[in-house]
């Protein structure tokens, strides 16, 4: 068993939550350009304030419900402080650019390793601008007068609200999540960076790196309970991230037998399982009706060829009784979102209705906005706490999304 670290424990999606890590959108949302919406993984371009002002609001919601709320930005800043940590971190930076001189990447590493820690921090999560350094006299070189339009050395990071994605706590080790855009691999990087150097993380070990090859997001991972954990194999997830981490938890972690995945639509609207199904209750699910039918189930065990990866593979049909099954119940309960209308039920979809967080089993934090969801969770048993989420939203993700989980207590 693992006992280094007992900040982290995770071993359900409902049970209360203890600690949970945020982080507050800032600056890296006002580097938002029209035209790389795409490639930040944006549709829309956030007001700074308000949305600020609705993160304020969810972390309150948290706090007043009993969970402590560490923020990245805070914990990073924090190890910069070391100078070793920091040496480390702008090497690996440096070593990533997407430039060719060696001169100007040694213009950009210095002009990093200049700043103290908290302008770092800054610099580190908005991105550092070609207009931002300052080019020295090695740098009178073809190079220096033809650039390419692109604004960015180091691009912004306007995803790193969405915490849930780059790190995924199962159990009592963090997984360090391989990100399968550009656009996001920093921010497991540098999440890498605290698990390995601040002390609320000390003694934590890891399930997977932010350098393997395979993508795995934790958006797609649900811990279902201390045996059964949920992956969705999506647009983000491949089969190979799933297997890998499969294997792992088969092999040493002794509660966790099987990994159920979930098979989603490879579409942007969709682009973790945690937009379209989330756990509400011990018995309960949230589901969008859109994919209930397109959605192929696969049960995961110990067991098979080693040269497999020890694992065995059954296809399974029926998600709800296969997730009764999974969880020893005699039944569970798929509440669709949107209220039954198919319309309703898309737009709520886009705008995060299915992406819940449980703080409790039976107790959620929901989107306001989405009036028809929230409904009907009322009317199965469920508690909805509503936040506003007008800007939030704009980079599509719920408050699951927003929220890396560090520990929770048991249901029991
Ligand atoms: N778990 C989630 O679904 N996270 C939302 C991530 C949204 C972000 N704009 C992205 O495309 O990665």
């Amino acid at each position: 068993m693992d006992t280094q670290n007992p900040a982290l424990k995770i071993r359900s999606e409902v049970g209360p939550l203890k600690t949970i890590l945020l982080h507050r959108p800032g600056g890296e949302l006002e580097r938002l350009i029209p035209k790389y919406l795409d490639e930040m993984l944006f549709e829309d371009i956030p007001y700074l304030a308000q949305m600020q002002a609705e993160h304020d609001k969810f972390a309150e919601v948290l706090r007043a419900n009993g969970a402590e709320v560490l923020y990245f930005e805070k914990l990073l800043e924090d190890i910069l402080e070391a100078g070793k940590v920091k040496e480390a971190v702008i090497a690996e930076i440096t070593a990533g650019l997407r430039v060719n001189s060696a001169p100007l990447k040694e213009d950009i590493r210095a002009l990093l390793a200049g700043m103290p820690p908290r302008e770092l921090t800054a610099t580190l999560l908005s991105g550092l601008s070609k207009k931002e350094v300052p080019h020295s006299e090695a740098e009178k070189r073809l190079s220096f007068y033809i650039k390419d339009e692109y604004p960015f050395y180091i691009d912004p990071l306007p995803n790193l609200y969405f915490s849930r994605d780059y790190g995924t706590v199962i159990g009592t080790r963090l997984s360090v999540n391989t990100m399968k855009a550009r656009a996001r691999k920093r921010e497991s990087m540098l999440l890498q960076h605290i698990a390995e150097h601040h002390p609320r993380f000390r003694g934590c070990r890891l399930w997977h790196r932010h350098n393997e090859p395979d993508s795995i997001e934790g958006g797609d991972i649900l811990v279902l309970n201390d045996s059964v954990i949920a992956v969705g194999c999506s647009a983000r997830t491949s089969p190979e991230g799933i297997e890998t981490l499969a294997s792992r938890l088969f092999a040493e972690d002794e509660t966790v037998r099987e990994v159920l995945v979930i098979q989603i639509p490879f579409t942007r609207a969709y682009m973790h399982l945690d937009t379209v199904f989330t756990m509400v209750d011990v018995d309960k699910f949230t589901i969008f009706p859109g994919i209930a039918d397109s959605a192929h189930i696969f049960r995961l065990s110990p067991g098979g060829q080693k040269n497999r990866g020890g694992i065995r593979i059954r296809q399974e049909k029926n998600l709800a009784r296969t997730l009764a099954k999974s969880l020893n119940l005699p039944a569970v309960r798929l509440i669709a979102t949107g209220g039954g209308d198919t319309w309703s039920a898309e737009r709520e979809q886009w705008n995060d209705s299915t992406n819940t967080l449980a703080i409790a089993p039976g107790k959620v934090i929901t989107y306001r906005r989405n009036i028809l969801s929230n409904e009907i969770l009322r009317q199965n048993g469920v508690e909805v706490l509503e936040i506003a989420g007008s800007e939030l939203v704009r980079g599509r993700g719920g408050p699951r999304c927003m929220s890396m989980p560090l520990r929770r207590s048991s249901t029991g």
